[in-house]
Order: structure tokens, then sequence, then C-alpha cells
């Protein structure tokens, strides 16, 4: 799906030859501050590589109109920031992006459900914690059904039992709507339970990453 090549990006990211998301889901880990989540402001071109290239599906990022690759593409930010008032707001900003005027309540109401909310659909978000504000986030860009999720540490601040819940969502999502999705997380073992690729990016630089069909990369 993404191929980098001499990848330059200020002095924080420099990858000559990376290939990410062949397969459907993808976790990129490594210590904090490495530059994971500049890695994926790249890869959605949100900011663009002082040198090098990135190609989606064949063509350089650059190549794209815009418009049209936010829409192919959509990435949740490790502290999203909340459109509307309420949840149920937020569910209506996507319905109005995703041009889908047929949601209703009930839509809305399995949405949090799927995300394990228990919450009201009136909801202020400011009531949220940033782990609820994210998973509301979350369902809100499913509803725009990208063929790519970028995901920047969905799992930070949930606990085991959640973790659980939601990386087994995001694999059966992954192969029930064909979407792809990236991962960030501080935590290697996720990739051993759902990644078909890891990669570890260390100090802005490939360290190290394996596909699970047993190849390394
Ligand atoms: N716009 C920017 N300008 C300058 N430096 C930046 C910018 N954005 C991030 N950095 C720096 O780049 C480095 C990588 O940051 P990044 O957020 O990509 O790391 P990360 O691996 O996602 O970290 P964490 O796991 O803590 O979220 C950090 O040292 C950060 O301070």
């Amino acid at each position: 799906m993404f191929e980098l090549q001499n990848v330059v990006y200020k002095d924080i990211i420099r990858i000559d030859d990376l290939t990410l998301a062949r397969g459907k889901i993808t976790v990129i880990s490594g210590p904090s501050g490495g530059g994971k989540t500049t890695l994926l402001k790249l890869l959605i071109n949100l900011i663009s590589p002082d040198d090098g290239e990135i190609y989606y599906k064949g063509k350089k990022l650059e190549d794209y109109p815009p418009l049209g690759l936010r829409k192919m593409i959509k990435m949740l930010a490790q502290n999203p920031a909340m459109l509307g008032d309420t949840i149920r707001e937020e569910f209506n900003r996507a319905a109005e992006l995703a041009r889908q005027d047929s949601f209703k309540d009930g839509d809305y109401r399995r949405l949090v459900g799927k995300m394990r909310l228990g919450k009201n659909l009136s909801e202020s978000c400011d009531n949220l914690s940033g782990g609820e504000k994210q998973r509301v986030a979350l369902a809100r860009l499913l509803m725009l059904e990208p063929e790519t999720l970028l995901l920047d540490e969905p799992a930070a601040s949930l606990d085991t039992d959640n973790v659980k819940y939601l990386l087994n969502f995001l694999e059966n999502y992954a192969e029930d709507n064909d979407t792809r999705i990236i991962m960030v997380s501080h935590v290697p073992e996720f990739a051993n339970k759902i990644a078909d690729q890891q990669v570890i990016i260390e100090d802005g630089e490939l360290k190290g990453g394996k596909y699970y069909n047993g190849n390394s990369s």
C-alpha cells in the first residue's frame, strides 16, 4: 500500500526503504519520541518529506488531490479534537461528511455499543475521558468508511480487558470491510496478537520489522 523511499523529515525521520500495509494490519512500535506519530502524519500527507518519496498504491502522495487522499486515508490522533458538543453531534458531523442522511439514533447507539462507551448520545463531549473521546473519534472515522485507517495509540488509555476487545474489534473490522489498518503502539506485544506486519521505529530510523508469514523486512 505505502512505499517509502529515502524519506527524510527534518532530523526526525530518515527511512531509506520501507513497504507498509502489505497485509491488513500493520503495527508500528518503538520508544517514545522515536518518530511514530510523525511517520503517520507523513503517510496522510499532513506534512511532506524534505527529501524522498512516499507512494500510496503505486502513486506519489503529492500526486493525489488532497481531498481525494483524505477520503481514502483517515487518521485517528492520539488526542483527537471533538467537533460537536455531544456524542450525537459528533456523529451528525460525520454523517454530513459521509453524505449519509440515513444514519439514525439507532445506528449511533450501535456504534456507541461497539466502542463499549456506555454513554448516552446526549452526553457532553466535555465529560468524556481522553480514551472515551478517542473511541468516539474512532467511531466517527469508521462512519466515513476509509480504505486505510491510521491509528495513533488507540489502546493507550484502555484497561487490559478493553485493549483485548479493541484488538479483536479492529481485526474483525479490517477483515469484514477490507480496510488496511496501520496502528502505532508503544506495546510491541500488540503485533504478536493481530499484526500481519510489525515495524520498529527508533530515533526516526527503521530498527527492525517482520511479516508474520515468517519473512523479515
Ligand atoms: N513539528 C515538529 N517540529 C519539531 N520537532 C517535532 C515536531 N513534531 C515532533 N517533533 C519531535 O520529533 C520527535 C518524534 O516525535 P513523534 O511524536 O513522532 O514520536 P512518537 O514516536 O510518536 O512518540 P510518542 O510515542 O511519545 O507519541 C520528538 O522528539 C518530537 O519532540
